[in-house]
């Protein structure tokens, strides 16, 4: 069975080994719910970045909050995305003005009513990642989490909509993303900025057999399904998880405050 390793690294602050040979190559898309305090952190570890619709929002309003002690023009003018991207039905004519002017590349699907924002910008960093890129990919999406539960479900069903790219999904409070079925998952966990709340959910259909090590409450080829056994409120006990199962499963982990 192939091995996937899995590390937040990008929750640690950028080191410069890191920038000379990454490991994984991250982009950033940014959605329209509050930047989590560590938005500028993801930003610099992610040279690809795209605001999903009202996602250009927060940017503009936010980022300079975030930095207050700077000056908010230059901030705004340091932190200007790639591209904007969805329907553009919530991004402000200014701030579409304003990130324009700078060369935002401002693509409009309005025409598409069947997918997200978030779905948009996912298939344009793939669209604009080679293949051979692609299995080095990851995607980091800020306010994927909390705020309202379509949303959210929408969000989670893109992790299934494109299970072989790594996305992961991030709130201020917890990250989740993807194991997907078949594979012997190794997760590192960095317990400086993460943990030790977890959970294992099955998604998509019933699990057969779950099999982990490193937490406090680990499966033996257990059996998990939505109105039967569900891993939540587990704890993360060591340096290492390691997950095994023959269905898709969410890995969440809590991101812990400063
Ligand atoms: N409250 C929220 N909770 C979780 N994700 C959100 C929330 N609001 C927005 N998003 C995410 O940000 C993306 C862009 O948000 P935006 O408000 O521009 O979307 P939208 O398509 O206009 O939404 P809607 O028309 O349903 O209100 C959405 O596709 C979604 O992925
Ligand atoms: C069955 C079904 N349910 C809901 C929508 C609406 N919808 C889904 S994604 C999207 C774009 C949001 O930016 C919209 C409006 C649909 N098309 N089909």
């Amino acid at each position: 069975m192939e091995s996937l390793s899995h590390s937040s690294t990008f929750l640690l602050p950028v080191t410069p080994p890191e920038k000379n040979r990454p490991p994984l190559s991250n982009a950033l898309v940014i959605l329209n719910q509050r930047l989590p305090r560590f938005a500028s952190l993801l930003w610099e570890h992610a040279p690809i970045r795209v605001c999903a619709d009202g996602g250009a929002n927060r940017l503009y309003d936010e980022m300079p909050l975030l930095l207050p002690h700077e000056d908010a023009s230059h901030v705004r003018t340091r932190y200007v995305p790639d591209a904007i991207k969805g329907d553009m039905d919530s991004i402000r004519s200014e701030v579409l003005d304003f990130y324009k002017v700078l060369g935002t590349e401002i693509i409009d699907e309005s025409h598409d009513q069947d997918t997200t924002d978030l779905h948009k910008s996912v298939a344009y960093i793939r669209d604009c990642t080679s293949d051979t890129d692609k299995s080095s990919l990851r995607i980091l999406v800020t306010g994927a989490l909390g705020g309202r539960f379509d949303h959210e479900i929408g969000n989670i069903n893109v992790l299934c909509r494109f299970s072989d790219t790594r996305i992961i999904l991030l709130s201020d409070d917890c990250l989740v993303h993807l194991l997907p079925m078949n594979y012997h998952h190794k997760i590192y966990i960095h317990s400086s900025v993460e943990g030790p709340h977890c959970g294992l959910i099955p998604i998509g259909m019933p699990s057969g057999s779950s099999t982990t090590t490193g937490l406090k409450w680990d499966l033996n080829e257990t059996k998990m399904k939505f109105g039967g056994l569900v891993s939540t409120s587990n704890i993360v006990e060591g340096d290492v998880v390691t997950v095994q199962s023959d269905s898709d499963l969410l890995w969440t982990i809590s991101i812990k405050k400063p």
